[in-house]
């Protein structure tokens, strides 16, 4: 199919693509690091050097962008100079072939870095410390940068600094302040205020559709070429650029430790599309597949229908059932002059989303089988509760251990986005597509949800954990909702420290969040989230248990502990003290079911959110007075744990040295006089706001004690009543 490739950009004003060398030759930074920049940069600012913040900050860019490009540049020059290579020895014995390649390519490495910071002089792209490295990761230069240039009254200026900041750090409140004020500042329009860090492939596809708009399907079809190989270029260097250096933090066999570092690697470079597709803040998982799109009518229109056909099947790779798209290729087919072979689609994206389908699989494994092995390796081990625990190394590295599964890392050179919509200040592109809280890149099935561990496993009655209720979307979706809206004390009867004064510990229950969907306060996709996926949670505990009898819910909170800033790293208390549910544990032997246990609890499940914290693994507890450990699992994005609500699965949480862990306790009834009204009421609020739209009253706040007020709204607005009378 090369002949679709051939295509002259007709374009002028574009970058050339490779300017690795380019870059450090032009990289003259008076003999300072990227580093030594960074830190005169900031005292630059401290000191209200505004000119020279300004300059240096720059230069941070400047020399970073050089630094990335020479890494990148060496690792992909070394692979494909490692893959052309013919072997020492023709026959792959014990894979040694490949290990042959890697020490090539070390060999080519190493001359290669050396190579570039010549070049650039001595000191320039000396190795950036790993803190560094992630501040620039982060874009954090963008939060000093717009400061000096406000300072200068280059407001425009400091407008797309700050508005760059923010895209990589949505929920950070004062910058957003700033930046709705700064659009107000003379000078600044708001239309041209823009992403510095947008992806280069953005701009060419955006003239792309302009040409399309204009049917010059010329220029439309050499700028679409262009912007599609810029696309997969950049992805890859995203990708390249995601194989540095892991702190593997212990010290692991020779296969373990190339094992979990080849998976670090992938997770990081699993993101790089979701890097891609994040124009100005504005997800848009469909930017790469939309390129076939517009080049299979373009081709049409050209009348070259070979490249034509070829553009319709590849974007049915993507989406193979896509309507229009089969419409358009039974179109093409009834031409006279179209051969079946047309319909081949083309090599670059059969190879990406093989790939793509390959690293997918493989990464499910991995969290699949690992998690079973993380957790038994840590009860192998026999931890005790903190109370007679010594912190031993061994314990120590103990808590590395579980490294295959750590939190989806953000790859270097870009920061992770959480999928906001900041078009509502700024309107970037045509074509608007509305935002949806669970558009994933990644091919999913939809029945996602396996067993991770069960009775046996666990040694215990009534037990079992599962994966998959959430993906990595739901999570941050849910994470952000609950920064934005837990309550100290919420749930809790007002108690902030109900448990450990190491911790905050916040919550928000489904009544709260229905108030607040009902005052208006917050979009009701985060109730309809909620809601959805507590009960898939509450269908598969039904089911797996092999219930007769309804389980209805009876409370469901979503709950934050978060490590206090001076809590010591070796504290001994557990976050959650062993405890059962529905009973009040006395002895040993003894758990007492009456008040003020709620003991209507028959079973109960915890969600959990995330996993990027350190210490608050969930164990069940072989007895409340030894407290010896049972079983340890670690909290991960949308795994659940659910148990009997008994003596028979004491449990607790242990402390969280550091982050903030967030799960959904839900617990169930079958006693149907338990059963959570909240969740009632929050239905009866959902249909309300979606036929006639929030309370009309401006300026209600939500208590603390909100139970009340929700009773009497209920009461008192007719057409909640009605909602409420038409559900039960
Ligand atoms: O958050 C967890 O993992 C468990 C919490 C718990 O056991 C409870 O709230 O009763
Ligand atoms: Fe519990």
């Amino acid at each position: 199919n090369n002949d679709t490739l051939n295509n002259v950009i007709p374009d002028d004003d574009d970058e050339p693509l490779d300017l690795g060398k380019q870059y450090a030759e032009d990289w003259t930074p008076e003999n300072r690091t990227v580093n030594e920049l960074f830190e005169d940069a900031v005292l630059a600012y401290l000191e209200e050097n505004w000119d020279r913040c300004i300059e240096d900050f720059n230069a941070v860019l400047h020399g970073y962008k050089a630094y990335k490009r020479m890494i990148t540049n060496c690792r992909k020059k070394c692979r494909s100079k490692a893959d052309g290579d013919e072997p020492i020895y023709p026959e792959n014995i014990d894979d040694l072939h490949f290990y042959e390649k890697k020490v090539k390519e070390t060999l080519c490495l190493l001359m290669c870095n050396n190579e570039y910071r010549e070049i650039a002089g001595a000191k320039a792209l000396k190795t950036l410390p790993r803190e560094t490295e992630q501040k620039l990761v982060d874009h954090r230069v963008y939060e000093y940068l717009h400061i000096c240039y406000y300072q200068k009254k280059r407001y425009q200026d400091a407008a797309n600094a700050l508005f760059t900041f923010v895209i990589a750090h949505p929920d950070h409140e004062t910058s957003l302040q700033a930046l709705a004020s700064y659009l107000t500042l003379p000078g600044v329009e708001a239309d041209s205020v823009v992403n510095l860090e947008t992806a280069a492939y953005v701009s060419m596809y955006f003239k792309a559709v302009s040409a399309y708009e204009d049917e010059n399907y010329v220029r439309a079809v050499g700028l679409f070429e262009a912007s599609l190989n810029s696309y997969l270029h950049e992805e890859d260097e995203c990708r390249f650029y995601c194989e540095g250096p892991f702190d593997q933090g212990w010290h692991p066999e020779f296969i373990s430790s190339v094992a979990n570092h080849f998976t670090y690697c992938l997770k990081c470079k699993q993101a790089c599309s979701n890097i891609l597709n994040n124009l100005n803040g504005e997800f848009r998982k469909d930017m790469l597949r939309n390129h076939y799109n517009y080049l299979q009518f373009s081709y049409y229109k050209l009348g070259n229908l070979k490249a034509a056909c070829s553009a319709v099947e590849s974007y049915l790779l993507f989406d193979p059932v896509d309507e229009t798209m089969l419409q358009n290729k039974n179109y093409y087919s009834a031409q006279p002059k179209v051969k079946e072979e047309y319909f081949t689609p083309r090599q670059e994206v059969v190879n990406y989303l093989k790939r793509q389908e390959y690293e997918y699989a493989l990464l499910r494994y991995i969290s699949k089988e690992f998690a079973i092995i993380e957790a038994n390796y840590l009860k192998l081990t026999n931890i005790k509760t903190p109370k007679n625990e010594t912190k031993d190394s061994k314990d120590k590295e103990l808590g590395k251990k579980p490294d295959f599964e750590t939190a989806l890392h953000t790859p270097p050179g870009h920061a992770l986005f959480s999928h906001v919509n900041l078009s509502k200040y700024f309107s970037t592109s045509r074509e608007h597509r509305e935002y949806k809280i669970d558009d994933t890149e990644q091919p999913r099935v939809k029945e996602d949800i396996y067993l991770i561990a069960k009775e046996e496993d666990l040694d215990g009655k009534n037990r079992y954990v599962a994966d998959g209720f959430l993906n990595s979307t739901d999570c941050e979706s849910l994470m952000k909702f609950a920064y934005m809206n837990v309550v100290e004390g919420d749930g809790y009867n007002e108690n902030k420290s109900p448990h450990s004064k190491y911790e905050r510990f916040e919550g928000i229950t489904i009544g709260r969040t229905a108030l607040m969907v009902y005052f208006g306060k917050i979009d009701r996709k985060w109730l309809e989230l909620l809601l959805e996926k507590t009960e898939l949670v509450r269908e598969h505990v039904e089911k797996y248990f092999g219930l007769h009898r309804h389980l209805y819910f009876s409370y469901t909170h979503l709950v934050c502990r978060t490590a206090l800033p001076d809590s010591p790293v070796d504290r001994d208390d557990l976050s959650h003290q062993v405890h059962a549910d529905n009973c009040l544990l006395r002895d040993k032997d003894t758990c007492l079911r009456e008040s003020p246990a709620y003991v209507w609890r028959d079973y109960s499940a915890i969600l959990y959110l995330n996993d990027d914290f350190q210490g608050g693994e969930f164990f069940f507890a072989k007895d409340s007075v030894t407290r010896e450990l049972d079983y340890v699992i670690l909290p991960r994005c949308g795994r659940m744990v659910a148990f009997s609500a008994g003596g028979e699965n004491l449990h607790g949480v242990r402390g969280v040295i550091r982050g903030r862990r967030c799960a959904l306790a839900l617990w169930f009834t079958q006693d149907k006089r338990y059963l959570e009204y909240e969740r009632v009421l929050a239905s009866a609020v959902l249909e309300r706001v979606r036929s006639i739209g929030p309370l009309e009253e401006k300026n209600v706040q939500v208590p603390l004690k909100y139970e009340d007020v929700l009773v009497d709204y209920a009461t008192n607005d007719e057409s909640l009543r009605y909602f409420l009378k038409n559900s039960s």
